[in-house]
């Protein structure tokens, strides 16, 4: 069975839907518009009124097929959803991506894997969908080895993953068969698949865009479109590689909302960028180096480590450059890692002038 989650990139039919069945027929309500008329509509917030708003529970039925032990506990009593233990893994013939990688993720964080190129985080996305699996040592997601192929159905289908590029994840020409295709796959009968397109849509801020049609769609819509089709699946994580590098500005932000919104309802997020703005929005930020955890901590502990970003060619954020700026020449700020923190810190020092 091909899930959508597992061959977006890879072998993703392009052009015409691939499908039998699908929706074409099980919807029409008045204010849908027209087919084929796609206004880039800018995404303005989270689920619209009426939608159930948790997220990222894992999906019990399919929890009991699989031969999966109870996800263990952290150190703080938390559920962890992903467990590297000393963990290596190499491409065939070629050398370790990473080796004695210890790294854990926790049910409802929202993390973000920064690095080099080649530092190996796709790779690591990779393995928390089992695309990929560990040469040494484990990996375990939703408790499960990723190694058990009596595993690999129930980890994929509750661990949803976005790709960079959005052409790539579109299999249908109409937007209600695109997001319907991953819960077809899954078995999921028609009332309920009905309702888990019009969720996933108005989840991504495209409600009502069920029979518009998918080429006609900007960058960001079609990666929201990508997205929701992962959310009809109802994961219990989102991994997201470098979804928005390919957007523009507005389509990134519209996409950070989408994202921010689903961790607030529960979603527990992996997300794989280069921007320092979107990683500052994250719980946790984790860097690797070479396939090693150089930097783990929250946002203002990590991004604020400017020469060792500098180090491992990464980008500065742009308030963190500016706050240390102002404290060479003696203005008392904190290092700031977001635009609106220093903006607060520059307003307070002022109003206090
Ligand atoms: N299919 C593959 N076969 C062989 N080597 C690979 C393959 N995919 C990745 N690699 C190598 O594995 C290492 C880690 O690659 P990976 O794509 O995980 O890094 P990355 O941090 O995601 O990089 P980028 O930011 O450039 O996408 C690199 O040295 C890369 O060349």
């Amino acid at each position: 069975m091909r899930t959508k989650t597992s061959t977006a990139e890879h072998d993703s039919p392009r052009g015409g839907d691939p499908r039998r069945g699908g929706l074409q027929a099980a919807h029409s309500t008045g204010d849908t518009p027209a087919n084929g008329t796609a206004e880039a509509v800018p995404y303005e917030g989270g689920p619209s009124s009426g939608t159930d708003s948790r997220r990222g529970g894992l999906q019990p039925a399919l929890a009991d097929a699989a031969s999966c032990e109870v996800a263990p506990a952290d150190a703080q009593g938390d559920e962890v959803f992903v467990a590297f233990r000393d963990a290596g893994f190499t491409y065939d013939g070629e050398q370790f991506v990473f080796r004695n990688l210890n790294l854990t993720v926790p049910q409802g964080q929202f993390l973000c894997l920064l690095g080099g190129n080649g530092s190996g985080k796709s790779t690591l996305a990779k393995h928390i969908n089992a695309l990929l699996v560990p040469d040494e040592g484990e990996t375990l997601v939703f408790g499960c080895d990723t190694r058990d192929p009596e595993a690999t159905y129930f980890i994929r289908s509750n661990a949803g993953l976005v790709f960079q590029n959005p052409d790539d994840q579109i299999v249908a020409s109409l937007i209600e068969n695109d997001v319907a295709f991953g819960p077809e796959n899954l078995g999921i009968p028609n009332p309920e698949l009905r309702e888990r397109v019009t969720r996933a849509l108005a989840e991504v801020g495209l409600q009502g865009f069920e029979e518009h049609e998918t080429n006609a769609l900007s960058g960001g819509q079609k990666q929201r479109v990508a997205i929701a089709g992962v959310l009809a699946m109802d994961p219990a994580i989102l991994i997201l590689d470098e979804a928005t590098a390919m957007l523009d500005p507005r389509g990134r932000a519209g996409l950070m909302r989408v994202v921010r919104d689903l961790h607030a309802a529960g979603m527990t997020v992996v997300m794989i960028t280069h921007y320092m703005e979107e990683a500052a929005a994250a719980e946790r930020v984790v860097v690797l180096d070479g396939g090693e955890v150089r930097l783990d901590g929250t946002p203002q502990e990590v991004l604020t480590r400017a020469s060792e970003l500098r180090e491992l060619s990464l980008e500065v954020p742009f308030a963190c450059r500016l706050s240390l700026e102002l404290q060479a020449r003696g203005v008392p700020v904190g290092t700031c890692v977001t635009d609106e923190a220093l903006k607060e810190e520059l307003c307070a020092l002022r109003s206090k002038q």
